[in-house]
């Protein structure tokens, strides 16, 4: 065996360290790119001192600076070297305002969006206030742990005296390169999870020639709901139960009306029958009652993390999934799918909402400009 204090054998960066994705652009980088391996997701609450259009400039100003050069490979300024020798690792650094930013910042009252009303109250819902919310939204990802903590730690740092983080949690994802199929990544339930993400980002994206306020033209709305799986109740159902809580086959994720080997992405048929003449997808399928299909064209993109956090001291996991989806507005995507969800999905007895926030994710900008300077400057 290799003497642990032999130098390591040099291995060279992989697409893994290398690969990057733009920050500066149309829209904020972090959306429309598939979920990194590591999640970091922060919320902060502007302190006093931040509490002025200009104190939230120059903060959104640092950051932007930041999030631009480590998405580069480069050092922020004043770093701390914690990922000087790693490559960026498609890290993407994603910035959103929260509703009670507009009340809290002089000036800024008349310029909060319809579309970040509040989410109304599911009645399965049991949210833990101090894991909701925020004035201000930062979503991390990257390939590499060490790269995604770094740009954490820069964004609390830059920081400090204007906002102080309100919550935050860790999520994680398939790593590149780690599987041996072609295949959406699993969730912690062993399900594919995202096949019927939409195609086509249109319903993403707030459209150029309309909303009510125009600095959000190109942003996107940020659902962020943490969902706690109940895994050890999950385990009790056997297989082919759990394959018709959600609708789809657990082995490949295609759906149960398709033909036992089809694949992945085989369309759903909603209103295929078995040999028992039930339907193939049943009535309370999660897939069933989540499709825009069901909801007048309701649609989201999920870009979800999985997360794990300890035990409860009857043993079981505090893990399950950091749902972010988003759409050009909440009011016609997230509500109605989760109003519909929260009533009748065969899912909802196996999962809790523990938290939940909404931001607006303003557009992209471009060299020298910086995030939200639409909203504070024009
Ligand atoms: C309000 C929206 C949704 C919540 C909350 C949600 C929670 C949730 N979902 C899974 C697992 C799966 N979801 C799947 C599909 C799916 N889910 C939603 C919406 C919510 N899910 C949509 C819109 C869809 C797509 C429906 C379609 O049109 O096909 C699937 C199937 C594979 C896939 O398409 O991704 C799984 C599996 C969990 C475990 C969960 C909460 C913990
Ligand atoms: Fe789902």
């Amino acid at each position: 065996a290799q003497a642990l204090t032999a130098a390591p054998a040099p291995t060279p960066l992989t697409a893994v360290g290398t690969d990057r994705v733009p920050f500066h652009g149309a829209h904020q980088a972090g959306i429309a790119q598939r979920a990194q391996a590591v999640g970091q997701l922060a919320a902060f609450d502007l302190r006093p001192a931040g509490r002025s259009r200009r104190a939230l400039a120059a903060l959104l100003r640092r950051w932007t600076a930041a999030a631009a050069a480590m998405a580069e490979g480069r050092p922020p300024s004043d770093d701390d070297q914690v990922a000087l020798d790693a490559g960026p690792s498609r890290l993407t650094v994603t910035f959103g305002l929260g509703r009670s930013l507009f009340a809290r910042v002089d000036g800024l009252g008349d310029r909060l969006p319809a579309a970040l009303a509040p989410i109304p109250a599911f009645g399965q819902d049991q949210l833990d206030p101090a894991r909701s919310d925020g004035d201000l939204f930062v979503q991390i990802g990257a390939d590499d742990p060490n790269v995604a903590w770094h740009a954490l730690r820069t964004v609390q740092r830059l920081a400090r005296g204007t906002a102080a983080v309100r919550w935050q949690m860790s999520g994680f994802n398939r790593a590149p390169g780690a599987a041996t199929v072609d295949r959406t990544p699993r969730n912690l339930m062993g399900q594919v999870d995202g096949t019927g993400n939409p195609a086509s980002l249109g319903k993403v994206w707030v459209p150029r020639s309309s909303g009510d306020q125009a600095w959000m033209r190109g942003g996107s709305y940020a659902v962020v709901r943490r969902i706690r799986m109940l895994l050890d109740d999950w385990d009790e159902l056997d297989g082919g139960r759990q394959e018709a809580v959600i609708g789809r086959r657990r082995s490949t994720g295609a759906p149960l009306s398709a033909p036992a080997h089809a694949p992945e992405r085989t369309p759903m048929d909603l209103a295929a029958t078995g040999s028992d003449g039930l339907p193939a997808i049943a009535a309370n399928a999660h897939i069933r009652l989540a499709a825009p299909q069901s909801n007048g064209g309701a649609t989201l993109l999920r870009r979800t993390f999985s997360f794990h956090d300890g035990y409860d001291p009857d043993g079981a996991p505090d893990a399950g999934l950091l749902f972010v989806a988003w759409q050009a507005d909440p009011r016609t995507g997230f509500v109605p799918v989760q109003r519909r969800l929260d009533r009748g999905d065969a899912l909802s007895v196996f999962v809790r909402h523990v938290s939940s926030a909404l931001f607006a994710v303003p557009p992209g900008c471009a060299p020298g400009e910086y995030v939200g300077q639409p909203l504070l400057e024009a």
